[in-house]
């Protein structure tokens, strides 16, 4: 299995940010994450498709956008338009997950879904077979710098059960208070695609991104 990394730029400095998002690509890290948040779905607003466009050509990173937004579909073409290459929504936050998924699809990007702490792992199984990457929540969505929820561990076992039994290749992405500290027992419960954002981008981020990749590499 590939083990990826995907710096969550919300912790990034703007003033620096695509020199930090190059000190994560030149460490290894394969994605970085693009965090987009409505003040709907969830209470804070971040950023969309300008900064998106203006920043998608500077490495040559997956545009990885998980998108914290109500009613997703309407903004699919845009994000394929500002560069992203693989887009995942929210399964609370989609009034037909289906037709979202399949939008995204027609659209020639990869697919993702998410879950909410709150949000059982059987709720993603009636998707699995379309899917690229399913989200597991570790935190509740909305702020970076939160707490890992330890019962996300059991979640991310019974999603990589699932998966493994109906023999698909689906990526499973872990995202909220990830640290080197914590990373091995998320890595050992099935998760192969990390995001983090506080423990890559405050200090040195070129230095933390080849930390977690030296952590990643010994498990594949
Ligand atoms: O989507 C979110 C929060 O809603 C995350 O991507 C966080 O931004 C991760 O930040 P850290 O917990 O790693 O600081």
């Amino acid at each position: 299995m590939k083990y990826i990394l995907s710096p969550s730029i919300l912790a990034a400095d703007f003033k620096k940010l695509g020199e930090e998002m190059c000190q994560t690509a030149e460490n290894g890290a394969e994605y970085l994450h693009f965090d987009v948040m409505d003040g709907m779905f969830v209470p804070s607003i971040s950023f969309g498709m300008p900064v998106l466009a203006s920043i998608h050509g500077a490495t040559q990173q997956v545009m990885d956008v998980h998108l914290m937004v109500q009613e997703p579909i309407r903004y699919i073409e845009a994000f394929k338009e500002a560069g992203a290459d693989l887009v995942t929504v929210h399964l609370e936050a989609c009034e037909d997950v289906s037709a979202t998924i399949e939008k995204i699809k027609e659209c020639n990007m990869k697919v993702g879904l998410s879950i909410c702490p709150d949000t059982p792992a059987e709720a993603v199984e009636p998707y699995l077979g379309e899917l690229d990457m399913v989200l597991v929540m570790s935190v509740h969505p909305g702020f970076g710098g939160q707490k890992f929820i330890p019962e996300s561990l059991e979640k991310i076992r019974q999603i990589r059960q699932m998966i493994t039994k109906r023999e698909l290749d689906v990526d499973i992405q872990v995202d909220g208070g990830i640290y080197q500290t914590n990373v091995r027992e998320v890595l050992e419960a099935g998760a192969n695609v990390i995001v983090a954002g506080s423990a890559v981008f405050k200090g040195d981020p070129g230095d933390n991104t080849r930390r977690f990749m030296e952590i990643l590499k010994s498990y594949e």
